[in-house]
């Protein structure tokens, strides 16, 4: 618990990006700090190989990392655990045939896409970002998991904005390393 209270005390605050009225959280300071990176994926590691969570012995097949700050965590994890790792990006920046989700979040609306072939069906997921603010970003992500017949297991994010209730829209448990109440 140490450790995730410095790590919450690395979080940037901006009120004045992206100039929408919200305070902005940034994870990039624990990025900057090697320790504290390394402790950020180790917890997470440590999460998901542990006995506590509902999906423990599930053998995980795939990371799901979100466009764009999700593909600073998703890659490592997945290297970690020896698993895949599939990035979800905003529409028009992946290579051949896609699926595609539309999606709002706090601060307007998105579209996400997968290739086609990115997951076998029946493989077991786990999707990464950075925060969950209304949960449009990881409640897309998750249907285009479902559109590829994969089954989510959890999600994971470094922050969790609580008050917004992002998680009520997952499809499957949820777990943020830092949650915000206000
Ligand atoms: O829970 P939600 O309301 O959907 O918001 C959370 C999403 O918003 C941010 O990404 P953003 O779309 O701003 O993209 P970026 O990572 O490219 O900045 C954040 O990294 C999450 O992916
Ligand atoms: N408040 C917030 N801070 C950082 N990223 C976000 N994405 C959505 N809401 C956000």
């Amino acid at each position: 618990m140490g450790d995730i209270a410095h790590l919450r005390s690395l979080l940037g605050e901006h009120t004045d990006f992206p100039k929408k009225g919200i305070v902005f959280l940034d994870i990039f300071p624990i990025l900057r700090d090697p320790v504290a990176f390394e402790t950020l994926i180790t917890h997470f590691v440590h999460h998901l190989t542990s006995v506590t969570i509902p999906q423990h012995g599930k053998r995980i097949d795939v990371i799901v990392g979100l466009d764009a700050r999700g593909f600073l965590l998703g890659p490592i994890i997945a290297l970690r655990l020896g698993a895949a790792f599939v990035p979800v990006r905003k529409q028009g920046k992946l290579p051949g045939v896609c699926k595609s989700a539309v999606y709002e979040k706090e601060y307007g609306s998105d579209v996400f896409e997968m290739q086609a072939d990115a997951i076998k069906p029946g493989s077991n997921v786990v999707v990464v970002d950075d925060l969950i603010a209304t949960g449009g970003s990881a409640s897309a992500a998750g249907d285009l998991i479902k559109q590829q017949g994969g089954i989510t297991l959890e999600y994971l994010f470094v922050i969790g904005l609580k008050f917004l209730n992002g998680k009520s829209k997952l499809d499957a448990a949820a777990y943020s390393m830092i949650e915000v109440d206000d």
